[in-house]
């Protein structure tokens, strides 16, 4: 399980001010769980993702996996827990354009160690068949459409079996029918390898498709009630 605990971040926003973006705030997330958070562009999602994905440290609070604290890490330690512990898809897909769609699925794993596994190799060629690209291991990120680059991406999140997969606008840059069908795989894999999905979207259509749906506003989270697909403020 996901906790986070009185998360605070603040920005320096002149001589001698800062704002405050994240505040006290406060989640839970269940392994297998998936929540949307939405929020006025400002508002902090971003910055509450980057906290979530240890790739910045918040001013105060922490962030509990399994009930081990996050933020007590050294920074190597930090690094080696992001690339285990944390999967990354981002509105764009940032594939390395020189490698192909294997390779690049496989670089986290390579980041760790200087040889991949039959194993590994096995569990890349299954995640590339759920998500209906495995007919593409060759290509390369140039060759391949904005869907297929984007599904390339969730098999590299997954490689590592992450605990929580943390999605930027996943969908952001796709037309609808492969924003559903990536929505659709997300939710299919989430639910395969019980992770704390956790997607940040201006999308009402793909928030809507989570268990929980959460509002960042004023630096802490709200939870919205979903009923019959009309949304009011719990
Ligand atoms: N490194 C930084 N230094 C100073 N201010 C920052 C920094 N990073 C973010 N901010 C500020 O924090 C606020 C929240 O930014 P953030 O990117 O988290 O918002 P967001 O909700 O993700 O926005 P959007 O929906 O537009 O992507 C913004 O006002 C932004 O300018």
């Amino acid at each position: 399980m996901l906790e986070v605990k009185s998360l605070t971040k603040s920005f320096s926003s002149g001589a001698d001010s800062r704002r405050t973006i994240l505040d006290e705030l406060n989640l839970k997330v269940e392994a297998g769980e998936r929540i949307a958070i939405v929020g006025p562009s400002g508002s902090g999602k971003t910055t509450l993702l980057n906290m979530l994905g240890a790739l910045d440290r918040p001013d105060h609070g922490d962030v509990l996996l399994d009930g081990d604290s996050v933020f007590s890490k050294d920074d190597r330690q930090l690094a080696h827990f992001r690339n285990q512990s944390i999967g990354f898809v981002f509105q764009m897909h940032h594939l390395l354009p020189q490698l192909n769609l294997f390779e690049n699925i496989l670089l986290p794993v390579l980041a760790q160690q200087a040889e991949v596994d039959s194993s590994t190799r096995g569990r890349a060629l299954e995640l590339t068949r759920k998500l209906g690209i495995d007919h593409l291991l060759k290509q390369k990120p140039g060759q391949l459409s904005g869907g297929e680059c984007q599904r390339t991406a969730v098999a590299r999140a997954l490689i590592n079996q992450p605990k929580i997969v943390l999605a930027d606008e996943p969908t952001g840059a796709l037309d609808q029918a492969s924003s559903n069908q990536l929505a659709d795989l997300l939710l299919q894999l989430n639910q395969e390898e019980q992770t704390c999905l956790i997607v940040v979207t201006h999308s009402m259509e793909l928030a809507s498709k989570m268990d929980k749906i959460y509002r960042l506003e004023n630096g802490k989270l709200k939870q919205l009630q979903t009923l019959s697909n009309n949304l009011k403020l719990s």
